[in-house]
């Protein structure tokens, strides 16, 4: 079943958005794109706070908003959860009560609201500071009780507006491992709006890329990263990115492959590296470099002044090339290479 069914058609003067969204229960849409793209109009349309021009929003069937038919469902009716990336919260509450307000806002007695707030702080692991205003949690917290707030109204569409922009980078690292698990675990549609990549890739089912207010391309993060079909997508989404469990430097894929990687973990992981820290060879190299993997040449495309090689093989990656090494390999499709990563440019996390 489609949970999420729009087409968004806003025209804003001389910007115009015109982009198809859906999305299956369950799943973590990402809208990646440029400066401007059109990725918060996207946002504010499906919230509410911006009627469609044309096209329509379809929420489990029902319509939220639909000009041919007279139809716009007003924001604070709609079953949705909004993030923002600077959290608004509000000053004066506690944090066990801004997660209660939107309880409240659907009649719920305060000690009702309450009640069935706590449980959400509890799972964000902010029980203990249920009582504090937001000015007195770090900004990770705050951005915890953001999220708590957003589903304890239990939404069908969950919206989240560059939710880690504000983190600084160790906060986020953390913030974006429990996020993916909140979302993993969350029945509904989640619509993320991102500059990240990193964000977009660890937390998406699927990319939607925007560009000048039109989809681009969309698909798992994966093949959008393997297979970019614009500059713009293969600059920003140029990462390799896996899955495993880690012990020690050494983090094992669920196929077997092992990767070699600079930091000291345990558990599950990811594993993270740019397309230009691959390095291929003709002939099984003598090289100091931990990771050597034996591909086959699926695809070969210009992007810029680089080619993105996308290479098959027990580790699918993408590399990227200068003309004149592409040339020396002469590579084609069906070519067997020796794909090497050092160590050293990978970056692992935990998953
Ligand atoms: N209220 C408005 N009236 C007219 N034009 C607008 C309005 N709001 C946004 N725009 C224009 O619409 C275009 C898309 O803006 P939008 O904020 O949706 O982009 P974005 O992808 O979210 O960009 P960013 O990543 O910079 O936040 C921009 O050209 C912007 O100037």
């Amino acid at each position: 079943m489609t949970a999420l069914d729009a087409r968004l058609r806003v025209d804003l003067g001389p910007f115009t958005l015109d982009a198809a969204l859906t999305a299956q229960p369950g799943e973590v849409l990402a809208l990646l794109g440029p400066n401007g793209a059109g990725k918060s109009t996207a946002l504010r349309a499906l919230a509410g706070l911006l009627p469609l021009t044309d096209g329509h929003i379809r929420l489990d069937g029902a319509p939220l908003d639909s000009p041919a038919d007279g139809v716009l469902r007003p924001a604070e009716q709609r079953p949705i959860g909004v993030v923002f990336q600077d959290y608004l919260l509000f000053p004066h509450l506690s944090a066990l009560d801004n997660v209660a307000f939107g309880l409240r806002c659907k009649g719920l007695r305060r000690a009702a609201a309450r009640a069935e707030a706590l449980p959400w702080l509890e799972r964000m692991g902010l029980a203990e500071h249920a009582g504090r205003r937001p000015g007195k949690l770090s900004g990770g917290q705050a951005q915890r009780v953001a999220l708590a707030r957003a589903l304890a109204v239990r939404p069908r569409l969950l919206l989240l507006d560059e939710p880690l922009a504000a983190l600084d980078a160790r906060t986020r690292l953390d913030v974006r491992a429990e996020l993916r698990r909140h979302l993993a675990e969350f029945e509904a549609v989640a619509v993320l709006v991102t500059h990240d990549p990193l964000d977009a890739m660890v937390l998406a089912d699927r990319l939607v890329v925007i560009e000048a207010g039109r989809v681009v391309q969309t698909g798992r993060p994966a093949e959008v990263a393997r297979r970019p079909r614009t500059d713009y997508i293969a600059r920003l989404v140029g990462l390799n990115l896996y899955q495993g469990t880690a012990d020690g430097r050494r983090v094992t894929l669920p196929e077997g492959q092992v990767l070699a990687t600079d930091e000291e973990l345990t558990g599950p992981a990811f594993v993270a590296f740019p397309p230009d820290a691959v390095t291929l060879h003709r002939h099984r190299p003598e090289t100091s470099a931990r990771n050597l993997f034996p591909c086959t040449v699926a695809g070969l495309d210009l992007h810029g002044d680089r080619f993105r090689v996308d290479l098959a093989g027990p580790l699918p990656l993408a590399a990227d090339l200068t003309p004149t090494a592409a040339a020396e390999l002469d590579l084609t499709p069906g070519t067997r290479v020796w794909a090497a990563v050092k160590a050293t440019q990978t970056h692992a996390y935990p998953a």
